[in-house]
C-alpha cells in the first residue's frame, strides 16, 4: 500500500494490472438468501439449478391436426374416420384404433397407439372424416416425453445473472424459489464546485456523472445510495467518505482527483482512513482513477470528465460489482470488429473510444467507424455509438481493415 502525498505525482499503472488492484479490493459475497423466481431478475444465483425432471413431462402434439396410427394403415387408406378430439389440458385421452384418426390441438396429449399427428392444413377435411395427401412420417410433428431436456440438466449456473429466459425456464420447471447472493451496495457521489442543479449561472455545469454512474451501477445489479454532490472541500469530503464507507461495499466518485491544488479527493480519502492501492492509470481517457479502500469498503475514484467516468466505469468499477455480485467477470471488449477508420495515435496509454457498427463485411465482422476524436469531456459521441473499443497502450496505428477489439452496449 502506498501513502498519500497530494505533492506528488506516482507513475501510471498499466490498465492490466489495475484491473487486478480494482478486483483485489473487492470480495465475493458469502450470504445467500431465497426469493422468489418472479423477483429473481437480474439477481445471481448462489446455487446450481437442475430439472428435477425430464421435459415435456409428457408426449404431446406440436401441432394442431389429427393423430394417426401409422401402423395399422394400408398405403392405399386416404380416407380416415376422424373419432375424438383431444384437446390441451385433457385428462382423460382416448387410444387410437388402427384406421382412424383423432382431432388433436398443440400441447394436447398424444392419444395411446398413435405415432404420428399430420397438420390440420394437410389435409381435406370432410364430415367426420380426413382425406390424406400422404402419410407422414413415423414421430412427425410428435413431442416426445423427455426429449427437450433431461431430468439434472442445469437450468441455471450458480454465479450466472438470472435473465428472463432463466425465470421462465425455472417456472416451466415448477422452481418458485431461488437462492441469489445479496446485491452490493454502491454509493455514488458528485465532487466539484462547479456542479449544480439550480439554473446554470457563470462557469456552472450540471451533474452529468452522478446520475449516469447511479445508473451505470443499477444496471449491473447493485443497490444504489445516491450520496449527492459535494463541494471541493476537503473536510466535509473526508466526512462523507467516511460515512459512505460504513454503508456500501463499494464507493465510487467522480471528479477532484487529478494532480491539481484544487482537487481534495486525495486528501479527503487519506483524512477519511482510506489508503491508496492505485493512483493514475495508462488509460485513456481516465488516467487520473484512484483504487483502493477506506474501512471494510472499496474505494473507486474515477475522473470528473464525463466520458473518463464512463469508461473507467466500464474498465475497472463495473468489474468490481460484478465480483461483489458473484458473478465470474466477464473480460471487457472480449469481441472482435473490424477498423473502417484509420488513425495515428501517441503510444503510451490503453485508449477506450466509442465506436458505430457501421454493418457487416463479407465474413460477418462488424465494421466499425471511430468516434469522439479522443474528447473525453464530453459524452455527446456516445449517443452516436453502438459500443466502446480499445486499443492496447502501445499500438500507434491502426490502419483501415484491421481487426479491434470492442464490446456492444448490448453486452454489457
Ligand atoms: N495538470 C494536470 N491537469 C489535468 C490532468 C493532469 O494529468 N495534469 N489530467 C487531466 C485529465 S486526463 C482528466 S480526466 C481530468 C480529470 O480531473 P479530475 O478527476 O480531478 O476532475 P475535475 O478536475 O474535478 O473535473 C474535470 C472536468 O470534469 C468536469 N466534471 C467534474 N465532475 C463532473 C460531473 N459530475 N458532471 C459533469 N462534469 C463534471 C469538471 O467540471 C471538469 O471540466 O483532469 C485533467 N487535468
Ligand atoms: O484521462 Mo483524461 O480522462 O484523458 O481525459
Amino acid at each position: 500500500m502506498q501513502m498519500l502525498n497530494a505533492s506528488t505525482t506516482s507513475p501510471l499503472i498499466d490498465a492490466t494490472a489495475a484491473l487486478e488492484t480494482a478486483l483485489a479490493q473487492v470480495a465475493q459475497p458469502t450470504a445467500v438468501c431465497e426469493v422468489p423466481i418472479a423477483q429473481a431478475l437480474g439477481r445471481v444465483a448462489a446455487q446450481d439449478i437442475t430439472a428435477a425432471s425430464a421435459m415435456p413431462h409428457f408426449t404431446s402434439s406440436a401441432v394442431d391436426g389429427f393423430a394417426l396410427r401409422l401402423a395399422g394403415a394400408r398405403p392405399a387408406q386416404r380416407r380416415l374416420p376422424v373419432v375424438a378430439t383431444v384437446a390441451a389440458g385433457a385428462r382423460d385421452v382416448p387410444s387410437l384404433a388402427p384406421g382412424a384418426a383423432i382431432r388433436i390441438f398443440t400441447g394436447a396429449p398424444l392419444p395411446e397407439g398413435a405415432e404420428a399427428v399430420v397438420p390440420l392444413e394437410d389435409v381435406e377435411e370432410a364430415d367426420h372424416e380426413i382425406i390424406l395427401q400422404s402419410l407422414p412420417e413415423e414421430g412427425a410433428n410428435v413431442r416426445l416425453a423427455g426429449s427437450d431436456q433431461p431430468q439434472g440438466a442445469v437450468l441455471l449456473n450458480r454465479c450466472e445473472r438470472i435473465a428472463p429466459h432463466h425465470i421462465g425456464l425455472l417456472a416451466a420447471n415448477g422452481v418458485r424459489n431461488v437462492g441469489v447472493f445479496p446485491p452490493p451496495r454502491v454509493a455514488v457521489l458528485s465532487t466539484g464546485d462547479e456542479l449544480t442543479t439550480a439554473p446554470l449561472g457563470p462557469g456552472q455545469i450540471y451533474d452529468a456523472n452522478r446520475p449516469m454512474l447511479l445508473a451505470l451501477a443499477r444496471a449491473a445489479g447493485a443497490d444504489v445510495l445516491d450520496a449527492g454532490v459535494l463541494p471541493d472541500e476537503q473536510e466535509a469530503l473526508a466526512e462523507r467518505l467516511a460515512e459512505l464507507a460504513g454503508l456500501a461495499d463499494l464507493v465510487l466518485t467522480s471528479g477532484g482527483a487529478s494532480v491539481g491544488g484544487r482537487d481534495p479527493l486525495r486528501p479527503a480519502f487519506a483524512a477519511a482512513g482510506g489508503t491508496v492501492a492505485a493512483w493514475r492509470v495508462a488509460v485513456k481517457p481516465g488516467k487520473p482513477i484512484l483504487l483502493g479502500r477506506i474501512g471494510r469498503a472499496a474505494f473507486t475514484g474515477l475522473p470528473g470528465n464525463p466520458f473518463a467516468a464512463f469508461v473507467g466505469f466500464h474498465l475497472f468499477a463495473a468489474a468490481q460489482i460484478a465480483r461483489l455480485s458473484g458473478r465470474t467477470t466477464p473480460p471487457f471488449a472480449a469481441f472482435r470488429g473490424k477498423a473502417n477508420f484509420a488513425w495515428k495515435r501517441r503510444p503510451g496509454r490503453q485508449e477506450v473510444f466509442p465506436v458505430r457498427c457501421l454493418g457487416t463485411d463479407e465474413t460477418g465482422l462488424p465494421l466499425l467507424e471511430r468516434l469522439g476524436n479522443g474528447v473525453s469531456a464530453t459524452l455527446f459521441p456516445v449517443s452516436m455509438a453502438d459500443g466502446l473499443a480499445v486499443v492496447a497502450a502501445d499500438c500507434a496505428e491502426v490502419a483501415s481493415g484491421q481487426m479491434v477489439s470492442w464490446q456492444p452496449f448490448s453486452m454489457g
